[in-house]
């Protein structure tokens, strides 16, 4: 839950609009621009559970009110953008909770990806799987180089990617790497994203990557937000409607998959194998 705040931080450039209880997000807007700077923060790898995503549908949900002129989404963790979606809502679960988690995923993934507002992912970490997924649905990717990777890397966990994630990936590499890539479930290095066209440009630093996210930001603040949210909407709404037809037998499909025995077994070995690595 948000409680909305409106104070003064940073020199008063920015003003912090929401402060969530737990903090597993920080928000604040710039004055001048009206462009908000959502940071996650949830330790040790922002992974995505119930409650960081729906922060970040409340967070949508009062920039689409508020007038937003654009949304900077990133990372307070050190090394990491996002983990994808938290092992922990899978593993060991019952229908009702994973139905009620998987919900909240597609809800909150809709609100990124049709916000009418432009969006830009400053990947300051990895991006695996719904962590490189929240990257790809904003408009525009800037990523730090050269140590950080992302990707679909559900099939080493023995998951499917959703469709969903599936046509996203399409929409922006195309349909042959994108089923080379989440086949193979391939982790790119942030060079290797930028020469297969996942992400937009690279920065070797914090402050280039901002320098570059103001300049997307006046280059396209410039034009009317009328047509170009139509136009965003357009270039998406083939994938949109298709999720909207499938939204629920997709849900059941996952938890279904996700239930099964020998998902489950695929889960634990690898989450073992994550927390035993060395
Ligand atoms: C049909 C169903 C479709 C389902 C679709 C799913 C999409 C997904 O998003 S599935 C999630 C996929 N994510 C991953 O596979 C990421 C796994 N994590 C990593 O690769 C690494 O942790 C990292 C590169 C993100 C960070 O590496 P780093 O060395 O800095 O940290 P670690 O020591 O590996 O991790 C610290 C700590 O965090 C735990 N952890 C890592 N990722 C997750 C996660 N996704 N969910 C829950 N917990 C996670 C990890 O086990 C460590 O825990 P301990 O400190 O207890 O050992």
């Amino acid at each position: 839950m948000y409680h909305l705040k409106k104070f003064n931080v940073t020199s008063g450039k920015y003003r912090k609009l929401f402060s969530s209880v737990a903090k597993v997000i920080d928000v604040s807007t710039d004055d001048k621009t009206n462009i908000t700077r959502v940071y996650l923060q949830r330790p040790p790898v922002n992974s995505l559970n119930s409650h960081l995503l729906t922060e970040i549908s409340y967070i949508m949900d009062d920039l689409e009110k508020t007038k937003c002129k654009g949304l900077v989404l990133t990372s307070n963790i050190v090394n990491i953008f996002s983990a994808g979606l938290d092992l922990t809502e899978f593993y060991k679960t019952d229908i009702q909770k994973l139905s009620n988690f998987w919900t909240t995923l597609q809800n909150t993934w809709l609100k990124l990806y049709t916000a009418t507002f432009p969006t830009v992912a400053l990947i300051n970490g990895h991006s695996p799987a719904a962590g490189c997924l929240l990257a790809l649905s904003c408009d525009y990717r800037i990523m730090l180089s050269p140590h950080y990777t992302i990707g679909f890397n559900e099939a080493k966990i023995g998951i499917p990617a959703p469709f969903w994630f599936i046509e996203v990936m399409q929409s922006i590499i195309g349909s042959r790497k994108t089923e080379l890539s989440v086949l193979t479930g391939q982790m790119y290095k942030t060079d290797e994203a930028l020469a297969i066209g996942l992400i937009d440009e690279t920065a070797i630093n914090l402050t280039e990557a901002e320098s570059k996210v103001n300049s997307f930001f006046k280059n396209i603040i410039a034009f009317p937000g009328k047509s170009r949210s139509l136009m965003k909407k357009d270039c998406r709404d083939h994938i949109v409607q298709k999720f909207l037809l499938k939204k629920d037998e997709e849900r059941e499909l996952v938890i279904e998959f996700i239930m099964n025995p020998k998902t489950q077994k695929n889960i634990e070995l690898y989450f073992k194998a994550l927390q035993n690595k060395v």
